[in-house]
């Protein structure tokens, strides 16, 4: 753990860095710093949540030079909302310096877009679909880039973007730095870091052993039926700062967030059929707290840092265990603590066992919350809200009436009352979701070979699902995050292992993954059909006998 000042930064970097509250390094930005600074190409991994961000980004802004008028760095990101938040990172760390850095993603009107590439920014963090767009328009030129990042590197395999991500590397000048970031790293990663980097650093924070986690994971077994029910009452005891809650598809993400609503809690949608409108709205509402329920398919799975998110909610569980080490990252970030719940239908729970084999994590079994419990922790709350009207003393102008009702009435039977009228149970509303299909663990099947997953320091070495069909085997693995998290420096991490994967690459670049994995949506419906999470582009959808769906 090293101060930023041992570095040897440009103060003006510093200055941002200390604007930030960042007060130590990180084991990953202690690693990589250096290495970056020195201009090496470089894979970082390290688990979610401990600022790989700024572990390319301080580097970045350190060395380019503030007279600089051409584009010379590029970040590549899957999703928009992650390639809005990164700019605005990097926009925080080289606010002193003077470097400009712009979003460039689909969805926003590229006019708008066109406008701000005339003040000339030296950093551009892009979606690459509309980074081809702006290449093919002449409004983007890459030629003077110099530094290239790929932040969540193995998401952007996984979603089809090589051919893209070619395209645009083509067009840089090859005597550059590349850098690829992500918490989990399968071996397929080597073919993007063979292609496009040059003798790469490797840089692991990864732990010896499995070490007690900062997010607390539970499960609670489900029937598909009785989920909503048993996620109100998880709602009502746990009461969440903020919460994210994953659905499978589209139309999940639609019908829960409705259903919310319609029991009075404060929540939203989050998918690639909105518009970027709205999705900048949800993600604005639930950052400033104004809603604190977010609903989201996995296109908030990766890379978003809203802080204060208490829990994450698998409301229906993950395809693969990258998906749910990334969805649940989501909290227990900056070394705070978080809380992971996921519901399990009974034919879920092998792959649940899978997902725990895999990230190395027990995940502890729990009852669904007793009504007793729900209606406890809504309580709690209410007296907790009342309490602190109480101490704002912001209740004057209702002394009278107060004191009134207390003439007539018994002082507890009013106090319950109000309490009652507060908690504001909505039970009444009934709910009713379209079903989602369980996800099953794949058998083993002897004749196909396996590449099975392994544990960066660890003996297990088998994998429990096998490809199928055209598709060998890919598979990965992770370790829990260590509660040690910022300063502890023990530094838990994810050790994903994805065993050779050779499977078949459509024309997009597409490849349809073994298990494959929680995109938004396998039915027929437009709302739940499958979409490239950034929206911006549809690739053809995965091999559907690639998943067990019944
Ligand atoms: N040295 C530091 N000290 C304190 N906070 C930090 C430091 N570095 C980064 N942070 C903060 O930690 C949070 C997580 O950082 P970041 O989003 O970069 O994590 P990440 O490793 O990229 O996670 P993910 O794998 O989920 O993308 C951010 O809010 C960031 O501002
Ligand atoms: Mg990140």
């Amino acid at each position: 753990m090293k101060t930023f000042a041992e570095f040897g930064l440009d103060a003006k970097v510093l200055q941002a860095i200390t604007e930030l509250g960042f007060e130590e390094s990180t084991p990953i930005q202690d690693k990589s710093i250096p290495i970056a600074m020195n201009g090496s190409d470089l894979i970082g991994q390290a688990q979610t949540g401990t600022g790989k961000t700024a572990a390319f980004g301080i580097p970045l802004i350190n060395k380019i030079p503030s007279s600089e008028e051409r584009i010379v760095a590029l970040i590549m990101t899957p999703t928009r909302e992650l390639a809005i938040q990164v700019a605005e990172e990097i926009g925080k760390l080289a606010r002193f310096k003077g470097i400009r850095s712009l979003p460039i993603y689909g969805g926003q009107e590229i006019g708008r877009q066109i406008r701000a590439l005339k003040k000339r920014p030296q950093i551009i963090i892009g979606t690459p679909g509309r980074l081809l767009d702006h290449i093919n328009r002449k409004t983007i030129k890459l030629d003077d880039v110099q530094h290239v990042v790929l932040d969540e590197a193995d998401e952007m395999l996984d979603m089809g973007f090589m051919e893209d991500i070619t395209s645009i590397l083509s067009l840089v000048p090859a005597e550059r730095q590349t850098m690829l970031f992500s918490a989990t790293m399968p071996p397929n990663i080597q073919r993007l870091a063979q292609q496009f980097l040059r003798n790469p650093e490797h840089v692991s924070v990864i732990p010896k052993q499995v070490s007690a986690p900062t997010i607390d994971q539970s499960y609670i077994e489900v029937h598909e039926r009785q989920k909503f029910d048993a996620l109100s009452r998880l709602l009502d005891m746990e009461s969440p700062d903020l919460a994210i809650i994953f659905g499978r598809t589209k139309r999940r993400v639609d019908e829960l967030s409705e259903a919310l609503q319609k029991r009075g809690y404060s929540a939203d949608g989050l998918h690639g059929d909105l518009s970027q409108n709205q999705r900048d709205n949800v993600m604005r509402k639930f950052r400033d707290g104004s809603i604190d329920v977010l609903v989201a398919t996995d296109v908030a799975a990766r890379g978003l840092d809203v802080s204060g998110v208490t829990h994450v909610i698998n409301f229906d569980l993950p395809q693969d265990p990258e998906s749910y080490v990334h969805r649940i990252g989501r909290t227990g970030r900056a070394g705070k603590e978080g809380t992971a719940w996921s519901f399990v239908t009974p034919r879920e729970t092998d792959h649940l066992h899978f997902i725990e084999k895999v990230t190395r994590q027990r995940i502890a079994k729990k009852p669904v919350p007793s009504l007793a419990e729900a209606i406890e922790g809504k309580q709690r709350i209410t007296a907790e809200r009342i309490l602190e009207v109480v101490q704002g003393e912001n209740f004057v102008e209702y002394k009278g009436v107060a004191i009134q009702l207390l003439e007539q009435y018994d002082s507890v039977n009013l106090l319950a009352s109000a309490i009652a009228l507060i908690t504001g149970e909505k039970k009444d509303v009934s709910i009713e979701l379209t079903p989602e299909d369980p996800i099953r663990a794949k058998k083993r099947r002897p004749d196909v070979r396996s590449s099975g997953r392994r544990f960066t320091g660890s003996g297990y070495g088998g994998g429990n699902r096998t490809g199928s069909g055209s598709s060998s085997s890919s598979s990965s693995s992770s370790a829990p995050r260590g509660r040690s998290g910022y300063g502890g420096g023990s530094g838990s991490g994810y050790a994903g292992n994805r065993g050779s994967s050779s499977s078949s690459s459509s024309r997009d670049g597409y490849k349809p993954r073994e298990g494959g994995r929680s995109y938004e949506g396998r039915g027929n419906s437009s709302s739940s059909s499958y979409e490239n999470r950034s929206g911006e582009q549809r690739r053809s959808k995965p091999a559907s006998d690639d998943f067990v769906n019944n």
